[in-house]
């Protein structure tokens, strides 16, 4: 069994190459653009929804069948297509340095995608190490309904508290309590709320 090891990549003008055009391959595709990768697909055919970011200009298309050149430049690499065969050569053709997600074929991955939650800064993933993607999706609708919008203003607060307490305190063993102590779920509560002054109050007190 493979123990994956969990990171979350900074793909920001990477060069990503997805061979395939369908309906994975789009999936895949809105994520990686969300991170604003530097996408190249590979394919004879290509959806409509594929179809869109290339007439906008936010992917390229080379309108062709996978060859191993296709891979050159390529830092992350998904094989999307619905030719086992293909996503095979795919796999072969990668170097080792490469990073490669198979869409049929998690064993000759490097990589595996987890179902995600966002909320703002705060990204929940869930991963099930293949055995059942449907579970990882059910898994973070259930975690959508506890961490829900207002998770985004509130990440937003954490940040500037953190930056005023490293600014304000020195001692680091106070500073540890002081982001403790905010943790407190009054600040979420105050937070959905939207009683801004009070959480503000509240926040002083801690300094
Ligand atoms: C999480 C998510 C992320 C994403 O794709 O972006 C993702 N699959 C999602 C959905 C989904 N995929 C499938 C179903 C149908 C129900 C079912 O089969 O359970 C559904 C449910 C649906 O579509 O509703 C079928 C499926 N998936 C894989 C195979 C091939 C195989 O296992 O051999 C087959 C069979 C194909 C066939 O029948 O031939 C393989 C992989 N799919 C993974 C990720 C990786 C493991 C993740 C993990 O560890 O859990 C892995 C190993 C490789 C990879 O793709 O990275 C995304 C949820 C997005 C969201 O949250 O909205
Ligand atoms: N990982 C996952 O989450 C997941 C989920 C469901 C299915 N799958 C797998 O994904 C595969 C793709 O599914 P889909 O629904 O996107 O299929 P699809 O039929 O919508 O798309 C297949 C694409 O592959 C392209 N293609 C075919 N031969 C090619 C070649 N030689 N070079 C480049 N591109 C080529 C086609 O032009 C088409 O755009 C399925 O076969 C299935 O095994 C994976």
């Amino acid at each position: 069994m493979v123990r994956h090891y969990p990171i979350s990549l900074n793909l920001k003008n990477k060069q990503v190459v997805i061979v395939g055009g369908g309906f994975i391959a789009e999936r895949k595709l809105r994520k990686l653009l969300e991170a604003e990768a530097d996408i190249t697909v590979i394919s004879p055919e290509i959806n409509a929804g594929i179809q869109r970011f290339v007439t906008e200009g936010q992917v390229k298309w080379k309108k062709k069948c996978f060859s191993e050149e296709d891979l050159s430049k390529a830092f992350l690499i998904v094989a999307a297509t619905n030719v086992q065969h293909v996503n095979r050569q795919v796999s072969e053709a990668c170097n080792e340095q490469q990073l490669i997600n198979i869409v049929d074929d998690p064993a000759r991955s490097n990589f595996i995608v987890p179902s995600t939650l966002r909320r703002g800064k705060l990204v929940i993933s869930v991963s099930t190490g293949g055995a059942s993607p449907g579970l990882a999706k059910k898994i973070v609708a259930e975690l959508s309904r506890e961490y829900d919008d207002s998770y985004d203003a509130y990440l937003e607060f954490l940040t500037d508290c953190r930056t005023k307490i490293q600014e304000e305190i020195t001692d680091l063993t106070v500073r540890k309590e002081v982001f403790q102590k905010l943790l407190d779920p009054a600040f979420l509560r105050l937070t959905k709320e939207g009683s801004l002054k009070e959480r503000e109050v509240l926040f002083r007190q801690l300094l």
